[in-house]
């Protein structure tokens, strides 16, 4: 039964996050499709909006780093079962941009504008397929895995839960973070820059780099020699940019 619950909760947490998902691909597009978006919502004078914009950035940045470290899920998983872990960080990463959607306060002054069609046609193009790889990179990394579906469903079959596993799938082996290399080119890529939406690129920018920072030391940390090999091999967000020697001794080739 504890198990049921657990499944259901799971989903009802996938279906959150995919509708957060979508809605944040047109609240960062300003696409007339949803009532606010970053450059569309209540007004406020612009010290206010920036603070509350910077506020509302370092919220969501606490909350996923916090609770991506291993040392929190190692308390954690004390407090909630395992396979509900990824859920419940599915769950609250949602919720934190719900709030970042309802709290943002737009800055409407216009720091770029492309109206030659041609260059508004690139970005946009650019604008989706950053989209495109941040989904496709799900999907190579383990999409049900990272969404906590996959947890569940395996405790669910009385299942044990699959060992973590190094992969260098497709867009992996030309760089180590394509999932945050899609997110660069979504936020950055848009025919009309405001100070809002620059605001919210270089704030969620600086927060990847960061990310990627603790995550690296936690994959170094599981995947030892292998990721530091890795690491020194393959660029970080673009490929050849970014590599990073090993501190690890690299064994001689044999
Ligand atoms: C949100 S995903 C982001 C993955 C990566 N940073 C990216 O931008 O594509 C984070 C999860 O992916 C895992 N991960 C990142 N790179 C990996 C790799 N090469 N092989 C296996 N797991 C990886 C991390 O351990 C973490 O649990």
């Amino acid at each position: 039964m504890a198990r049921m619950v657990q499944m259901g909760f799971a989903l009802v947490a996938y279906a959150v996050f995919f509708a957060t998902f979508l809605y944040l691909i047109a609240f960062v597009g300003d696409l007339p499709i949803v009532p606010v978006t970053i450059d569309r919502g209540p007004e406020a004078a612009p010290a206010t909006a920036l603070a509350v914009n910077l506020g509302l950035i370092a919220l969501f940045g606490l909350q996923h780093s916090a609770m991506a470290r291993q040392g929190f899920k190692r308390w954690w998983t004390g407090i909630v079962p395992p396979a509900a872990e990824r859920s419940v960080y599915v769950l609250a990463a949602s919720l934190m941009l719900i709030l970042l959607f309802w709290g943002w306060r737009p800055m409407p002054t216009t720091l770029w504008q492309v109206d030659n069609p041609a260059g508004a046609a690139l970005l946009w193009a650019l604008f989706a397929s950053g989209w495109g790889i941040v989904l496709l990179s799900t999907f190579l990394i383990n999409h049900f895995e990272l969404f906590g579906l996959q947890q569940a469903w395996f405790a669910l079959r009385d299942r044990a839960a699959a060992a973590p596993q190094f992969r260098q799938p497709f867009f992996y082996r030309f760089v180590r973070h394509p999932l945050y290399s899609g997110f660069f080119i979504a936020f950055w890529a848009t025919p009309h820059m405001t100070a809002g939406h620059l605001l919210f690129a270089a704030g969620m920018s600086a927060w990847m780099l960061l990310a990627i920072r603790a995550e690296e030391k936690d994959l170094i940390a599981v995947f030892g020699r292998d990721y530091e090999e890795y690491r020194a091999q393959v660029g970080m967000l673009a490929p050849g940019i970014g590599r990073t020697a090993a501190t690890l001794p690299i064994a001689p080739a044999e």
